[in-house]
């Protein structure tokens, strides 16, 4: 399939600072991106040039017209909602999500059907004629994310949309973006809450430090990311054992008195580490932890920070 979206060599520095380096990928239609990395990795820098926020220093994003049902004004086709607010504080809930349909070319009977469908989504109907300035700061963030979405944007890219959202409402509008995405609609969101994103991702664009760590299939970056072994051992951890683990040739973790997590490459056997440990330690229990994204994430970060 053809790339709806394709940044080449694209490049942001502020000043000194790289904040996004020589990033080359392909977005293809459909797809449930989910964009990690930690705080300052250039997640925000990255969505805001994808967008045209951020001016490039160097490179290209090209969208292919052939997905975009708006040809006539492309920017129509995307719903984006950045980390910053860009609300019409005096006006109501309703107005600023209708403005939203209406820069986006929308007007009239269809305009009101697609706001009043976005206020459901985001739980907001009952407080359609409040005053923006009145809301909670959740209650903000669904009206800026009602607002970007309304107009049933062709790609959406939405920069930590769920922070502020509780648990429930973060999960329904996830559950929304899926079957948008499912429909051939292309999702982008940036996010710290992995475990939720877990759920609904197909593919991960991991940065680091401005470099583009990873692009590819969710399943294939837990699979192919290092693993977890927990050891229990049948008494509290000496200082000579405890000093033996820090200079293992794996990292490891301590979990308590006497225990602890090995983080050891993906084919790493039990044995093994029941071979390198028996000489001086008893084992009392040993298991493989299932990966999960959290973990195989929270693994290469720390790979990549040595
Ligand atoms: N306007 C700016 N001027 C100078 N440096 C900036 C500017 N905006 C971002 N940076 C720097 O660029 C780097 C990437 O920032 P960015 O906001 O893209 O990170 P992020 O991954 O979105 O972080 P977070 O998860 O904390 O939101 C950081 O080192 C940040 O300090």
């Amino acid at each position: 399939m053809s790339y709806i979206l394709k940044a080449t060599d694209l490049t942001v520095n502020y000043g000194e600072k790289v904040a996004l380096d020589h990033i080359n990928l392909e977005i293809g239609g459909g797809e449930f991106i989910c964009l990690l990395g930690s705080n300052g990795a250039g997640k925000s820098t990255f969505i805001n040039a994808i967008t045209g926020l951020q001016k490039m220093s160097h490179g290209s994003i090209i969208y292919n017209e052939d997905y975009l049902s708006n040809k006539k004004q492309p920017f129509a086709s995307l719903g984006f909602s950045a980390q910053t607010s860009v609300m019409d504080y005096y006006t109501t809930v309703w107005d600023n999500v209708i403005l939203g349909v209406n820069l986006a070319g929308k007007m009239g009977k269809e305009a009101n059907e697609l706001c009043r469908a976005a206020l459901n989504v985001l739980g907001l109907t009952s407080k359609k004629d409040m005053l923006v300035e009145s809301l909670s700061g959740g209650q903000l963030q669904r009206v800026q994310i009602a607002r970007a979405i309304a107009h049933k944007p062709d790609i959406y890219i939405l920069d930590e949309p769920t922070v502020g959202l509780d648990a429930e409402s973060s999960e329904k509008f996830l559950n929304y973006l899926k079957k948008e995405s499912e429909s051939g609609k292309t999702v982008i969101i940036s996010s710290h809450d992995i475990q939720l994103l877990e759920m609904f991702s197909d593919k991960i664009i991991f940065i680091s430090n401005g470099q583009l760590v990873y692009y590819g299939s969710l399943v294939e970056f837990i699979n192919n990311s290092e693993s977890e072994i927990v050891v229990t051992f049948n008494s509290d951890l000496t200082t000579d054992q405890l000093y033996w683990l820090q200079n293992y040739k794996f990292s490891v973790d301590r979990i308590d008195k006497s225990s602890c997590k090995f983080i050891v490459p993906k084919k790493t056997t039990l044995l093994t580490i029941i071979h390198d440990l028996t000489p001086l330690f008893e084992i009392k229990d040993i298991s493989r932890q299932e990966n999960h994204l959290r973990e195989s994430y929270l693994n290469r970060v720390r790979g990549d920070l040595k």
